[in-house]
């Protein structure tokens, strides 16, 4: 597997990365949570457009963007916007999804984008070109908010992140079972040590989840997510106490 770096950032390599996600509504908002998110030191910050309030406004996206920019300065930026279908808060149409990823892409102003394998195929295959073209590091995403896919289908979904050209394959999925959590541990290394050519983020959401989230070192998951002022998904835990429980995992397991 080929690490990814974007700016300092090394993913792939070493401890997992700490992303914390931004789901400020207002730009008041935003503008006190990115503050707030940057002095607890993530590796990267994920922007979650789709909680945005003017989402839709695509002149109001591009100048709060230009702010976030300014104040993170050099952490990784990932831009996503969460579809309703995959948990997202807001429904839009396939085309202002790939007129927002578009624009989010060549704005020069974020490092990464999440693009979700279940979109419209043209569409997800002329973003994929679009971020190569402008060096933009493309997450492609799955999320089941329901259930937990079989380990052969968790895998499969992966390999066709792989199959477009994705640089980092991720897949968040509900666990109903403690054996639902093993299932995603096991397709994750089984991806990781058979198929993988990539860095993979997976977890298994919600509080049943949560040792997926810590995992990442041994089940072979580059990235986590850790809540900064507020959680994006359910599981995600604080970052300072995912932090140290990460850097002990490192310590005593080599
Ligand atoms: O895809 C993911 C993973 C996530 O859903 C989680 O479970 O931590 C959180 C989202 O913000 C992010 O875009």
């Amino acid at each position: 597997m080929k690490p990814v770096q974007v700016r300092n950032t090394i993913i792939g390599e070493g401890m997992p990365k700490i992303i914390v996600p931004l789901v400020g509504i207002s730009d008041l908002e935003l503008m006190d949570e990115v503050r707030a998110v940057i002095a607890l030191r993530p590796d990267i910050i994920e922007w979650r457009v789709d909680q945005y309030s003017h989402v839709d406004d695509m002149q109001a996206v591009h100048n709060i963007l230009k702010t976030l920019r300014n104040e993170i300065k050099d952490i990784p930026l990932l831009f996503t916007f969460r579809s309703y279908q995959e948990g997202g808060k807001k429904k839009i149409t396939s085309s202002y999804y790939k007129e927002l990823n578009e624009f989010a892409v060549q704005s020069q102003l974020v490092d990464l984008i999440d693009l979700e394998l279940f979109t419209t195929n043209n569409i997800l295959s002329y973003l994929i070109g679009k971020a190569k073209l402008f060096g933009i590091t493309v997450i492609m995403s799955n999320h089941d908010f329901k259930a937990t896919p079989s380990r052969e289908e968790i895998i499969a979904r992966l390999q066709r992140m792989q199959e477009f050209d994705a640089d980092i394959l991720k897949i968040a999925v509900m666990p109903n079972s403690e054996a639902d959590v093993l299932t995603l541990l096991q397709a994750t290394n089984m991806m990781k040590t058979k198929y993988a050519e990539r860095p993979l983020i997976t977890m298994s959401m919600a509080k049943m989840g949560i040792f997926s989230r810590l995992a990442g070192e041994l089940a072979g998951s580059s990235a986590t997510f850790a809540s900064g002022v507020s959680a994006s998904a359910p599981g995600q835990i604080p970052i300072a106490e995912l932090r140290t429980i990460l850097e002990n995992i490192h310590q005593y397991m080599r």
